[in-house]
């Protein structure tokens, strides 16, 4: 009730919802959607059923799929059954909704009652949402090596789900082409494709369409023999079509004048990333060699609480990155995770802004004095590096307004949702649009990342150049500087948040800043400390 109530609140204040962002909108999602079968199929017993056989149908295949999931707390953790859910509520719920609209009797308005609640709470995914979890499975796969024929089939690692509907299969496609991504556009075609049963009439109908888009895949991408090949395919599956024959004339025509020798599709690379290749190896597996591995190291570290020292893991030596073990109790993570979430909006990055691909998550600000709780992890935070996490709001309020150089950020509270990640990037605010920023207190020297949930599968933190790796622990903290002594950034901290292959995950962020660190860490001239 409560967590409905707050994401009304955040829905009305701030209009579309990401829906495929956040694991919280695709549960209610889940039980929305239990409510509109239970009010359809009041609906159906209601009503001459002559002239409502296809309705009958459509009831009958969107039970199954739904119960499903029923009793099993994971399903919508799965993105494939989250990508399912967003396609069916705009694929198929909208058109029935269409239906009983024109209908608008005694039982059709008791199921508009609910599908117009589900609208207000603004979790009705829309057709963004849809892209957005294609684009997410899609960079699963590439980043976790998965291979499509798996995905399809609904395997991922041991974790399995009903296998997908060719339909689905063929959405996730175009929305990639739409999103001019012909690479991953042509590897779900070319599995689709190899699957397809010609003399099925549904199936063959799906296969025009994929030698068709497959075709301009490879027409896009200059790999022009292909693109005649398919688009020679189709010609001889649908020998009298005009406009068929028109665009294989033209593709012929182009194969002709052209010199492009490509005939494959190869995976572009990413300019905004340089760092890819290590940084998707570390989020598939430790990369550190037996020798790297065996210096690192553990230890108990004094705290100022007497009989309460830190569980201190070394995850890497140079630049040191610290684990500590079991800083966040459960009672605690759960008071964080339901003061956050009335507040979680899309995240924002510097570059791209709210939006961007390549942080999927929502954030959440907490201030010390919204609650005892925040204050006093912020002081664990403080025990455990001896780091002093004073703000202003530790002032008498009339103080406040005139305060500018607090110690520390307030708590950034982050949820991923299907595929969740955040690309590589680094913390120091520099460089950066930072007018947001108050920056009076320097710069953020250093992270203290608490992890609020494991993840099934996924979802570790990475440093491509040291090639460290941290797994999301619940309880645990990760902890790195992100300035050298000198002041300068330290770019061997890049790191990146893995996407979220299956689960879900929670980190709060406390970014520790220059200012009152003045003796507590010292600086140094020599860049290399
Ligand atoms: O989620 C993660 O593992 C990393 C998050 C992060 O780097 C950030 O929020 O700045
Ligand atoms: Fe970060």
């Amino acid at each position: 009730m409560i967590l409905k109530i707050s994401l009304i609140m955040l829905c009305m204040v701030f209009g579309n919802c990401d829906v495929h962002t956040s694991i919280q909108q695709l549960k209610l999602l889940y039980n929305g959607e239990g409510e509109l079968l239970a009010a359809l199929q009041m609906f159906l017993r209601e009503t001459d059923a002559r002239n409502i056989a296809d309705l009958q149908e459509l009831n009958v295949e969107l039970k199954t799929v739904h119960h499903q999931g029923y009793g099993q707390p994971d399903f919508m953790l799965n993105p494939i059954n989250q990508f399912r859910a967003i396609r069916r509520f705009k694929r198929t719920w909208e058109g029935i909704v269409e239906r009983l609209e024109v209908i608008h009797d005694g039982a059709a308005k008791e199921f508009l009652k609910i599908a117009e609640r589900l609208r207000e709470l603004s979790i009705w995914p829309d057709e963004d949402d849809i892209t957005g979890a294609s684009v997410s499975i899609e960079r699963l796969r590439n980043v976790y090596n998965i291979m499509i024929y798996n995905l399809i089939n609904g395997q991922i690692y041991n974790f399995k789900t009903s296998p997908m509907a060719i339909d689905e299969v063929y959405e996730i496609a175009e929305q990639l082409y739409n999103e001019e991504d012909y690479y991953g556009a042509s590897s779900w075609l070319e599995v689709l494709i190899k699957m397809l049963d010609r003399t099925h009439q549904d199936q063959r109908a799906v296969l025009e369409k994929s030698l068709k888009l497959l075709s301009s895949c490879h027409y896009r991408e200059g790999s022009l023999k292909s693109s005649v090949d398919y688009m020679e395919q189709l010609n001889d599956l649908v020998p009298n079509d005009k406009s068929i024959y028109a665009t294989l004339k033209k593709y012929k025509s182009t194969l002709q004048n052209s010199e492009a020798k490509a005939d494959k599709i190869v995976r572009p690379s990413d300019p905004l990333n340089k760092f890819r290749d290590t940084y998707e190896a570390l989020c598939r597996r430790n990369i550190k060699t037996p020798r790297e591995l065996s210096k690192l190291y553990c230890y108990l570290k004094k705290t100022p609480i007497p009989f309460l020292p830190a569980k201190k893991e070394i995850a890497n030596l140079h630049p040191k990155i610290s684990l500590f073990h079991d800083v966040i109790f459960d009672g605690e993570i759960e008071q964080i995770k339901a003061l956050a979430l009335p507040s979680l909006q899309r995240s924002k990055t510097f570059a791209g802004q709210k939006g961007d691909k390549r942080r999927i998550s929502q954030t959440a600000w907490l201030t010390n004095i919204m609650d005892k709780i925040v204050k006093k992890i912020s002081e664990r935070v403080e025990q455990v590096t001896g780091l002093s996490t004073w703000q202003c709001w530790d002032l008498p309020e009339q103080q406040r307004p005139s305060c500018s150089t607090a110690h520390c950020e307030d708590l950034q509270v982050l949820s991923y949702g299907i595929g969740g990640n955040y690309d590589v990037h680094h913390d120091a605010l520099r460089g950066n649009d930072v007018t947001a920023f108050n920056l009076h207190s320097g710069d953020r020297m250093a992270t203290w990342m608490f992890y609020l949930t494991d993840v099934i599968a996924g979802g570790a933190t990475v440093f491509p150049i040291p090639r460290a790796r941290v797994p999301a622990i619940k309880g645990a903290a990760a902890f790195w500087f992100n300035l050298h002594r000198n002041g300068d950034e330290d770019s061997r901290t890049y790191h990146a948040g893995c996407p979220v292959l299956l689960g879900e995950k929670w980190v709060a962020n406390k970014w520790i800043r220059e200012t009152g660190h003045e003796f507590s860490r010292k600086c140094s001239t020599d860049p290399s400390r």
